[in-house]
C-alpha cells in the first residue's frame, strides 16, 4: 500500500503476519474471523480519466461506499483497528489519515490540478507547513503587501527561526531578481494582494527564482482566486496554498487550509509535519468544505458580477478603486493574462481615516467583518482589523492607506448592496449630494489624482 496520495497510517507499510496475508490475498473483503468487510469509502475522485469542465468536476465524485452514500460519510473517529496485530491497515489513527480527510483531499487535487492535496485545519497551518520546508540560514523573498497573518509568521520566523525575510514589492519582477539569490529557497507570492489588490506576474517571478536556485520552491497563496479562477501551479509554481475558510468553504462556518503540489515527493515533505504536529483537518470540517466546493462556481460568478457592479459605482463616483476587473487597474492586462476573472475583492480609498469608520460603521446590508469569500457581504478596515498586526511604521513605510476600505462581496442582490451602501456614504457625509448626482468629497479616483 502507498501512502502517497491519502497520507494515512504512514510509517506502517506491513501487511501483517504470513497466513493474515495469505488470507487477505484469498479473501480480500473478508477479515481474520470471517466478518464481511465493506470496500473503503474514502476514494473520492481519482486525478485521472476523464476529465469535465470545472463546474461538473466540483460536484462530481466517486467513491465505492458500502451504501452508496451520495455524501461522503463523516468517519468521526479517532481510531482505525487492525485486522493484525503489527497493524497494516489503511488507517490508524486520523491524526495520520481518515477516510473523510482523504475523500476531500483526492477531490481537491482534481479541482486544483495537483498530483496531490493535503487539507489542514486553518490557512495559517498550511503556511505553517510549507514554511517547514526551510532550515536556518535560509532567505524567504516575499511581497510588500501581504495578508497580516502571513506578514506575522515570516516576522516570527526571521526573529526567531534563522530565516532571513526580503520584502520587495513583487509587482515589479525585477525588484525580486535584486535579492534573489543562492540561499533564497522560497519565494512566497500573493496575488492579488490583500488588500491592495496589486497583482504579481507568477510566469515570471518563477522562472527568475528557478534560473537563481533550482531547488527554490515559489509558493503561491491563491487564496483571493480560488482554483476556479487561478491556477499557480499551471504558471511554474512548485506548491499552492489557499485558506479554505474563504471561497472553497464559502459560508464561514468553518476554518481550512489546503496545500497542493504536482511534486509527490514535495507532497511527501509537507505530509511528514502534519502528522508530526496533528494539524490535519478534522473529519467534520473535512465534510463541511467538502459540502462547501460543491457551489463554489454559482457562487463565485454572483459574487464576481456584483462586485464588478460595485466597483464601477465607487470608481464612477470619484473614489480610488482597487479592482482587478476595472480597465484603470494597472496591471489589469496581467492579471487577466494568468487569471480567469476579478474575485470579489476589492478596497477603496475615501481621504479621510474618520469619514472611513463613519461609513463603515452605517452601512446595514454590509457585516463589519474580516475574511472574505463568503456568501454575505463584510466590510472592513484592514489597517484596523486583518492587517493591524503589522505596525503602523512598517503599514506606513508600505504605503498601505490608513483609510482603506475593503469590500467583500457575497452574492446578494447587487442592487439593494448599492443603494446600502450609497445610503452609507451618503450617511457618513463621504459625498456632496446634488440634485441629480453625488460625488466624493475628497475624490481619490485616477481622474482627480493622476
Ligand atoms: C490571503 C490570505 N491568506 C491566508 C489567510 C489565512 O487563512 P486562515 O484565516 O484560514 O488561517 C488569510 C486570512 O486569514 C488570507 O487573507
Ligand atoms: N484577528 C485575526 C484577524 C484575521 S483576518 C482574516 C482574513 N485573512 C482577512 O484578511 O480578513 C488575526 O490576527 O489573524
Amino acid at each position: 500500500m502507498s501512502t502517497a496520495g491519502s497520507g494515512q497510517n504512514a510509517g506502517n507499510e506491513s501487511a501483517g503476519s504470513a497466513s493474515g496475508t495469505v488470507l487477505k490475498k484469498t479473501f480480500p473483503h473478508v477479515d481474520l474471523d470471517g466478518h464481511n468487510l465493506p470496500p473503503s469509502p474514502a476514494p473520492s475522485s481519482p486525478h485521472s480519466g476523464r476529465r469535465y469542465a470545472i463546474a461538473t468536476e466540483l460536484v462530481y465524485t466517486e467513491g465505492s461506499d458500502q451504501y452508496n452514500a451520495s455524501s461522503v460519510p463523516i468517519y468521526q473517529s479517532a481510531t482505525f483497528k487492525q485486522t493484525s496485530g503489527s497493524g497494516g491497515g489503511e488507517y490508524d489513527y486520523t491524526r495520520s489519515g481518515n477516510p473523510t480527510r482523504t475523500h476531500l483531499e483526492r477531490h481537491l487535487a482534481k479541482i486544483m490540478s495537483a498530483q496531490r492535496a493535503l487539507v489542514v485545519s486553518s490557512g495559517m497551518a498550511a503556511l505553517d507547513v510549507i514554511t517547514r520546508l526551510l532550515r536556518p540560514g535560509d532567505e524567504v523573498v516575499t511581497g510588500d503587501d501581504l495578508y497580516g497573518g502571513t506578514n506575522r509568521l515570516l516576522k516570527y520566523l526571521g526573529t526567531h527561526g534563522g530565516i532571513i525575510v526580503h520584502h520587495v514589492d513583487t509587482t515589479t519582477p525585477e525588484n525580486v531578481e535584486t535579492v534573489i539569490s543562492s540561499k533564497t529557497a522560497m519565494v512566497l507570492l500573493e496575488t492579488p494582494t490583500n488588500p491592495l489588490i496589486k497583482v504579481v506576474d507568477i510566469p515570471k517571478i518563477a522562472t527568475i527564482a528557478h534560473k537563481e536556485n533550482p531547488n527554490c520552491i515559489v509558493a503561491v497563496d491563491n487564496t483571493m482566486m480560488s482554483p476556479l479562477l487561478l491556477n499557480p501551479l499551471e504558471l511554474g509554481a512548485d506548491v499552492v496554498y489557499e485558506s479554505g475558510t474563504k471561497y472553497l468553504s464559502g459560508h464561514h462556518d468553518l476554518m481550512a487550509g489546503v496545500i497542493a503540489v504536482n511534486d509527490t515527493s514535495l507532497g511527501e515533505r509537507l505530509y511528514f509535519p502534519i502528522n508530526a504536529s496533528g494539524c490535519g483537518l478534522s473529519p467534520f470540517d473535512s465534510w463541511l468544505l467538502m459540502r462547501g466546493v460543491k457551489t463554489l462556481k454559482v457562487r463565485m460568478e454572483q459574487q464576481q458580477s456584483n462586485a464588478q457592479l460595485i466597483a464601477e459605482f465607487l470608481e464612477s463616483h470619484g473614489f480610488k478603486v482597487r479592482y482587478p476587473g476595472l480597465r484603470s487597474h494597472p496591471q489589469y492586462d496581467l492579471h487577466h493574462s494568468m487569471a480567469r476573472g476579478s474575485g470579489a475583492v476589492l478596497s477603496f480609498e475615501t481621504g479621510d481615516v474618520g469619514l472611513s469608520e463613519r461609513i463603515v460603521e452605517s452601512a446595514k446590508l454590509w457585516a463589519i467583518s474580516v475574511s472574505f469569500g463568503c456568501v454575505n457581504s463584510l466590510i472592513s478596515m484592514p489597517c484596523r482589523m486583518s492587517h493591524a498586526s503589522i505596525d503602523a511604521k512598517t503599514r506606513q513605510e508600505r504605503a498601505m492607506p490608513e483609510d482603506l476600505i475593503r469590500l467583500c462581496v457575497g452574492i446578494e442582490d447587487p442592487n439593494d448592496l448599492i443603494d446600502d451602501l450609497r445610503r452609507a456614504l451618503v450617511q457618513a457625509g463621504a459625498v456632496n449630494v446634488s440634485l441629480d448626482d453625488f460625488q466624493a468629497v475628497h475624490p481619490t479616483n485616477a481622474a482627480t489624482t493622476n
